[in-house]
């Protein structure tokens, strides 16, 4: 496996508090690393580093060998760092489709020239996306017509657009039924394992972490206390003490084993 993205000693505080102490990690093309913690663990101090939000007090971000550390977020997208967040952006009076052509013609540096344009230009890339997220159907509907799950998969497609190698997720069930987080999860691993993406996430739901990540990094306090199969997470005794109780890791287990 390759290394897409290696993560060394980052350190971030905030007037006198620690968010984030020295975390180093590395994740393959491919890989679906989940990372937990709980409220106020440096989780999303985390992410806004590697996408370019906040910039690290020190610390190295490589993405397949390149130095990103300290790039503006939009150079970051542009080296191939998508990301979803907990609350969904799109157009409402856009149709999905339309939605998916912005993104495209973003990705294709046409922005200031989308005006008009979006009817014709990248329809069948946009079909394509669409196709592969399961939204054909869903094409010439406004997107403010849509229900949470399917803006939750346009999500998708639109981070999609960019080619991203790398997949910053954060919290992507956020508000959704069991059911269709288990689907939503299951779509996007399967796409990332197809096209050899990396995905990073970041989950409250232990039922999503333990069935769909390949492996789960436990922060706390802003370090990173563990990192593992599902498996060893769970039957740590430092996660189990420190953060999760042995019943939630128990209860979460069973309820993943009866969805499978
Ligand atoms: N802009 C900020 N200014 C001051 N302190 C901050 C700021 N952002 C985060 N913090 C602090 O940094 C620590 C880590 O916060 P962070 O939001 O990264 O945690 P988290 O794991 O994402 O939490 P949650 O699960 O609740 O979203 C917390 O103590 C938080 O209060």
């Amino acid at each position: 496996m390759t290394t897409l993205l290696d993560v060394k000693g980052l350190v971030k505080s905030y007037a006198g508090v620690h968010a984030v102490r020295d975390v180093s990690f590395a994740l393959n093309a491919g890989e679906i690393l989940a990372l937990i913690g709980p409220n106020g663990a440096g989780k999303s101090t985390c992410f806004n580093m590697l996408n370019g939000q906040i910039k690290p007090d020190a610390g190295s971000i490589r993405l397949a060998g390149e130095e990103i550390v300290g790039q503006p977020p939009r150079t970051v997208w542009r080296r191939g760092v998508g990301r979803t967040f907990q609350i969904t952006a799109t157009f409402a009076s856009m149709t999905v489709r339309e939605n998916v052509q912005v993104a495209l013609l973003s990705f294709h540096h046409r922005l200031w020239s989308m005006i008009g344009y979006a009817g014709a230009r990248h329809r069948a890339e946009a079909d394509e996306l669409l196709a592969l997220v399961g939204m054909s159907e869903q094409a010439e509907r406004p997107c403010g017509e849509l229900a949470y799950g399917d803006l939750k998969r346009l999500e998708l497609a639109i981070a999609l657009a960019n080619q991203p190698r790398l997949l910053l997720m954060d919290e992507p069930t956020a508000g959704m039924a069991p059911k269709e987080r288990v689907e939503l999860m299951r779509l996007t691993a399967g796409i990332a394992r197809a096209k050899n993406i990396g995905v990073l996430f970041t989950e409250h739901d232990m039922d999503v972490v333990f069935e769909h990540a390949d492996e789960v990094m436990v922060l706390n306090r802003g370090q990173l206390i563990a990192r593992g199969t599902p498996q060893q997470v769970r039957q740590d005794r430092q996660v189990q003490a420190i953060y999760l109780g042995e019943g939630l890791l128990y209860d979460a287990k069973h309820r993943a084993e009866a969805l499978s």
